[in-house]
This record gives C-alpha cells, structure tokens and sequence, in this order.
C-alpha cells in the first residue's frame, strides 16, 4: 500500500520552514568585489561630505561684501591674485576687491564667500595683472557647495541586509570602506537524482533526458544572492544516494536535492531523511506545482526535497529556499515581493488547489498586468524561460477571467515581502 500523504497550506509549510532560520556570518571584501553582495552593518558616514566648501562652478570665488554696490550702471572690479583647480587649496590671503580663479570642485578660499560664474565675469589683463569685473551682486553663501550638504558624519547612510548596487559602491568609496563588511554567501549543495539523466553535452538517448533542473537551481541559487556547491548527479539508488546526501550535509549551510521525493519506487528521498534521522517537517504541501516538495531538518540543517519536474522545482525553491537564503543574508523581508496585477488570460477552469502559475509581469498604463507565461503544467520546462513572477490563483475557486485582479509574486525583486501570506 503507497503512503498517503496529508497536504498541509503553503503558508504553514513556509512557516515551519522558517522556524529554521538563522542568520549568516559576516566578511569583509574589497569594495571591487562588492557589488550585488548584502550589507552585514548599517554603513553610516565616517566624515562630512564634502569635507570642506567648494566651488560647484569653474568661476571666481568673492568676498561678498565687496560686491553689494554692483549693478548693470556699476561695474565693479577685483583683482584677480590666484588661480586654483580642484585638488588645490588658495595659501593667499583675499583682501578686499580681490578674486580667486576657482574651478569647480576646488576649495573655496578662506576669505571668501560666494562663487561668480566664469560667463557672469569680464576677465581682463592690465600691466601685467589679472582682473575680472562684475555687474550684480552676491550674497554670502551664493554658489557654494557647503561642507556636510550631502552627509554630516555619522549619518544612517544604509541598513544593512541591502544589496549593494552601484550607487551604495559610490557611497562605499566616499565614506573610504576599502574594504566592506558583507554577508558571507550562504552556501547551498545541489544533487540532482535520477538514472535517467544526461549531462547538458550528452547525446539524446532513448528513456534519458538532459538534467535541467541543476542549472535552473543554481540559477535561482545564486539569484538569491547565495553561493552553489554542486556534487553532481546521483542515479536512482539508495545507498550510493545516502551515502552522498549524508556526507554533503557537512559540508553546506543548506542542501537541496531535486528529484525522487515522490510515492515512486525509485523515490529515495524520504527513505534517505528516515535513515539519517532527519526530522521531515513536511512532504506534501497543498499547492501545484510544486505539492511533493518536501523538506527535513538535521541538528538544525535544512534539507529541501524539490520536486523532479522542472516547474515544480523551479517553485519550490522561491517559496522555500529562497526565503531562508534571504533571511540569511539579514533581509527583513525574505519573501518574494506581493503585488497585484490585473490578469490578461482566462482561467475558466474550477481551481481545487493553490497555484503558483509561472507568469510574466509587465506594466501597461502604470498598472501592472499578468498573464501565464506556458503552460501550467509541473513537468514543462518551456514556461519557466518568460516567468518573472508566479501569478497566485487561490485553491477552491471557480476560475478566473480578464479583468480580474491577482496576487503575484514577483521573481527578480530585492525589495521582498516580510509575510505575504
Ligand atoms: N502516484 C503518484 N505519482 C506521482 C505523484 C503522486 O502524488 N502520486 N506526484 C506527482 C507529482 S505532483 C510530481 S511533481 C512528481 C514528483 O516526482 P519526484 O519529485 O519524485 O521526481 P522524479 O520522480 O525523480 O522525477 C519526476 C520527473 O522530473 C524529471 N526530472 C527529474 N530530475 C530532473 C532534472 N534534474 N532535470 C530535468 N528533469 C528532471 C524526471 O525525469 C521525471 O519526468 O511525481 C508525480 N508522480
Ligand atoms: O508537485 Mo507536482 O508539481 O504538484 O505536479
Ligand atoms: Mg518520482
């Protein structure tokens, strides 16, 4: 007699999952290995920037007071007694009715106030001497980039647990972190199972099929921001299966297998959770695809049991593994991001279970819409190419029309969801 399996609701199998959480360790890597890893520490300013006023243009910099009086009837003339670029600071002394040429980015002279653009000055030479001259006048501050304008020191700048993009790696390089704290990338081992798989160079050979799910899953692994051990494929035979799956469990923070964890003779994945006295939190969850999917845990360790089918897989991961990936990487909404969008297909079909529809997501007069991406079917691969989010079609209804509004979950987010559920 097949074991039967008692489904329980995404939502409770998410949850059980997440009781495993933990949080990853952190490292420090150079700034020029930093992007697209997460913030281990809040980053906060370690100066003022910028640093000193400067001059935001090529121009003069003034005492202002010098320049009240001037007007389009009076021309008012300084003389000019230095000239600096940016990187350059003026050792002169700015007496009154006297300038510095000044380009921008350079620091504004000590004497002086406020900046006249170079096209606002008539710039002459007399004997020997620079002069400019000028038709109206500046108020203190005029043209001047004041230091502490873009950040005072020890301003929240980032949280941590964001992923670095290249706006946080030019905040890195202006705050001086050379070297940047990062959560360590989870590491996630990968099997694949199955005697009927092929390597991707293989030839076709009858009853075989190429092994797709372990490009797919590192994929989506290193999606998620972690990092993949993979061990490679197992046939279908227990003890070669066992002996793997046992000796990887060491070696990893996590350890997916795809593959062999339904009712099948040749499914080994629960035999295997039993012998290693792996404690299985479930292994049928009420949804489709993806309903085999079943996950254990060893001192803590987390083994996730994906489905072969490539759609099935592909879905278990997001809702399971994804979260814990993120949560590691210290997100405060490890789940994939909700959204609603107005669907453009018809599902007339009654709805027994939860589904996860693989869908493409895309916006239309500033609203988002959705329609299916393939056919929604656990074992096509052809559907997974378009999918961007998985569109949520709640079980026990009567079907869906055009028009109607759904959940999706969106797949290439960093911003998440804390609870979507
Ligand atoms: N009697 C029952 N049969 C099945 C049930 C059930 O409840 N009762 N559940 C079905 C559902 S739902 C799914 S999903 C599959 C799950 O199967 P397994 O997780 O045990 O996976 P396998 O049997 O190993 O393979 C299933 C399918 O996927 C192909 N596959 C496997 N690995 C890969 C890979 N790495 N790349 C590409 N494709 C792969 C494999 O060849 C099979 O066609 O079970 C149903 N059966
Ligand atoms: O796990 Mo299966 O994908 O529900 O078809
Ligand atoms: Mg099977």
């Amino acid at each position: 007699m097949v074991e039967k399996r008692t489904p329980i609701p995404v939502k409770e199998a998410v949850k059980k999952v997440m009781d495993y959480k933990v949080e990853g360790n952190i490292e420090f890597v150079s700034i020029l290995h930093s992007n697209n890893r997460f913030l281990a520490q809040d980053l906060t300013a370690t100066s003022d920037v910028p640093h000193f006023d400067r001059s935001p243009y090529d121009g003069f910099a003034v005492r202002s007071i010098d320049t009240q009086t001037a007007s389009l009837s009076n021309e008012i003339e300084f003389e000019v007694v230095d000239h600096i670029g940016a990187g350059f600071v003026s050792e002169k002394q700015i007496g009154p009715f006297q300038a510095v040429r000044i380009m921008t980015g350079a620091q504004i002279p000590e004497d002086c106030d406020a900046v006249v653009m170079l096209e606002l000055a008539k710039a002459y030479e007399k004997n020997g001497r620079n002069y400019m001259s000028i038709k109206r006048s500046y108020q203190p501050g005029d043209n001047v980039s004041f230091k502490g304008e873009d950040a005072k020191t020890g301003d929240a700048l980032v949280e941590k647990g964001t992923k670095i993009n290249p706006g946080i790696q030019a905040i890195l390089a202006t705050f001086g972190y050379a070297e940047v704290p990062v959560v360590k990338k989870p590491l996630v081992g990968l099997f694949a199972t199955g005697t009927e798989l092929l390597e991707v160079e293989d030839e076709l050979q009858p009853g075989k099929i190429r092994n797709s799910n372990s490009t797919m899953l590192a994929a989506q692994i290193e999606r998620a921001g972690a990092e993949v051990k993979y061990f490679g494929k197992l046939p279908d035979e227990f003890d070669t299966c066992y002996e793997a799956v046992k000796s990887a469990v060491n070696e990893v923070d996590m350890l997916i297998t795809t593959g062999g964890v339904s009712v099948g003779d040749f499914d080994y994945l629960p035999a295997i959770y039993e012998k290693m006295k792996a404690e299985v939190l479930f292994n049928k969850v009420a949804m489709r695809p993806g309903s085999v999917t079943t996950v254990a845990q060893l001192d803590g360790k987390l083994l996730f049991g994906l489905s072969g089918n490539p759609s099935a897989c592909y879905v278990g991961f997001e809702l399971f593994t994804r979260p814990i990936i993120r949560h590691m990487l210290y997100s405060k909404k490890p789940h994939l991001r909700k959204e609603k969008a107005i669907l453009k297909a018809d599902f007339p079909k009654a709805n027994p279970f939860t589904r996860f529809v693989r869908a493409t997501v895309s916006i239309e007069n500033g609203k988002l819409v959705t329609s299916p991406s393939g056919v929604d079917k656990s074992n096509i691969v052809m559907s997974l190419a378009g999918a961007n989010a998985l569109m949520l079609l709640p079980g026990g209804t009567r079907g869906y029309g055009i028009d109607d509004e759904v959940d999706v979950f969106m797949l290439e987010d960093f911003v998440g969801s804390e609870w979507p559920w």
